[in-house]
């Protein structure tokens, strides 16, 4: 059977929160298929050297797009996206097409821990 896929993207001051959610939930998270903006990626990886992490572009570089385009061709089953609320973001434009496309296309979207926590339990059950 094919791996669900779930795509992980934080804000700068958001990745912290990523990585210890990651870290905090590293069995139920293993057997996914994981793919992740190029910095939040790094960082999850530094924090869970065992998981085995695909790193697509930086986000201003073009990694919320590569991610949105995974997601129109069916190929994310989850994004957990942490956003920072609180910062002016450069690639703007990028965020909310990201959001957009997981809304256009009906998948499970985490945009904060609270909400990350329930959907992983969800999908350990
Ligand atoms: O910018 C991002 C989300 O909009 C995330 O990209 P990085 O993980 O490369 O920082």
């Amino acid at each position: 059977m094919q791996k669900l896929t779930l795509a992980l993207v934080a804000h700068d001051a958001k990745k912290g929160d990523m990585a210890d959610f990651v870290a905090m939930h590293e069995d139920a998270i293993r057997p996914f298929a994981l793919f992740a903006t190029g910095t939040t990626g790094g960082r999850v990886m530094e924090r869970c050297p065992s998981l085995s992490v695909t790193r697509l572009k930086s986000g201003p570089l073009g990694g919320d797009q590569q991610i949105g385009a995974m997601i129109a061709e069916g190929r994310i089953d989850a994004l957990f996206f942490f956003v920072d609320p609180l910062s002016p973001h450069p690639h703007d434009v990028d965020v909310k097409a990201l959001m957009r496309l997981a809304l256009v296309y009906n998948i499970p979207m985490a945009l904060n821990r609270a909400t990350a926590e329930r959907l992983i339990a969800s999908f350990a059950s």
